[in-house]
């Protein structure tokens, strides 16, 4: 069987105009796994309220990061893409959740080159409702409804592997070399706390507090709270992080639900009140730099610790298209195309 691989990442507005975001924006937050709420009150929430204001605000955020080639994100991901094809013997393509390059496009494209078996690879190191399950829930779907004979299997989440922890902690740590920070905080995107209690598998397990997330259990497979932590515990023991150096909080929340605590602009200010002068952020939510490390952390972030009386703020950059992060991808995709399996 003729085997290719699947990259999949968000996606962004075909460009940062208010009706292109608005156009995107309406299609990512109507997805049932993204506001998760029936039908008609997600239609009346989103079309009647949020993108009545919110497409104009973003689109003034897009303008302050987009590049001449387009949207960071999928500019990263196509030098990603185009990097590991160097790499690996077999297909490469590169689809987005949302937006013009569609999972249907990309999966057509290696049906086109003969391939008969897709590796389905979310770009996403902790799994979320609102990420992994929606890409392999609607390629699924996909291939129900086009591609019938084409076998799907995906890449779960890679927030432990130990070669993927080595490889951020060599890219955090090189960032860091000769920076004075005296605090590093990790932020991951936030989702509502509603999101973690439905994903757990157990359905008595998760006590939102974070108070469950170092107990062993089966819901840790599906708990985007407890891969968040893991990966700033395994980061900070690579790098022998001084406890109290380094802590972990939750951007980018939308509305009024409780969204995982603690919030990053939140944290960045009680840094700052407190005396920190120096800080370091790192987001490995995001393989790729976008929307919400260029501008709500590279940018917003660092104004509000600059306010709170904070001097040097870095920012460390996403893996991007690093030589280490491509090359690792090759490797599992290499693994997987010979023996079935990335590790
Ligand atoms: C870890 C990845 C992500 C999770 C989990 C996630 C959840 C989530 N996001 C929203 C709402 C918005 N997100 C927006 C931008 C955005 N989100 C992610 C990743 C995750 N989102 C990325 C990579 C980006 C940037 C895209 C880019 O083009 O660069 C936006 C749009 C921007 C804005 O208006 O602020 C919204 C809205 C919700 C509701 C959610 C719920 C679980
Ligand atoms: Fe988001
Ligand atoms: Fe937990």
């Amino acid at each position: 069987m003729k085997k290719g691989i699947l990259l999949v990442n968000l996606g962004s507005p075909d460009s940062p105009e208010p009706k292109d975001v608005k156009k995107y924006l309406g299609e990512f937050l109507m997805d049932e796994r993204v506001i998760d709420i029936p039908l008609v009150a997600r239609a009346a929430l989103v079309k009647g309220i949020i993108l009545k204001t919110r497409p104009k605000a973003s689109a003034a955020a897009y303008k302050k990061i987009w590049w001449d080639e387009g949207s960071p994100l999928i500019v990263i991901s196509e030098r990603v893409q185009k990097k590991v094809q160097h790499l690996v013997d077999v297909p490469v393509e590169l689809a987005m959740r949302y937006g013009s390059m569609t999972i249907k496009k990309g999966l057509q494209a290696l049906v086109d080159q003969g391939v008969e078996e897709v590796l389905l690879f979310p770009l996403y190191p902790q799994f979320a409702m609102a990420t992994t399950e929606t890409i392999t829930v609607l390629a699924e779907e996909l291939r129900e409804k086009y591609f019938p004979n084409l076998k799907i299997e995906s890449v779960p989440a890679f927030y432990n592997k130990p070669d993927y922890i080595e490889v951020l902690s060599e890219s955090i740590k090189q960032h860091l070399e000769g920076k004075n920070y005296e605090h590093l905080l990790f932020s991951y995107h936030g989702v509502p706390e509603r999101h973690i209690r439905k994903s757990d598998v157990t359905k008595s397990h998760c006590k939102i507090d974070g108070s469950c997330c170092k107990t062993p259990s089966k819901a840790h497979e599906f708990c985007y709270r407890h891969q968040c932590l893991e990966v700033t515990r395994l980061v900070a023991e690579k790098l022998q992080l001084e406890e109290d150096s380094y802590s972990t909080s939750f951007q980018s929340r939308l509305g009024f639900d409780p969204w995982l605590l603690p919030y990053t602009d939140r944290t960045i200010e009680r840094l700052g009140k407190s005396g920190i002068k120096n800080m370091a952020i790192v987001t490995p939510a995001f393989v790729s730099d976008c929307l919400e490390t260029l501008e709500e952390i590279a940018m917003e972030g660092q104004e509000i610790f600059h306010e709170m009386g904070g001097q040097d703020f870095t920012t460390i950059p996403c893996l991007n298209d690093d030589k280490a992060w491509v090359e690792l991808l090759a490797k599992w995709i290499n693994n997987w195309a010979t023996a079935k399996t990335i590790s």
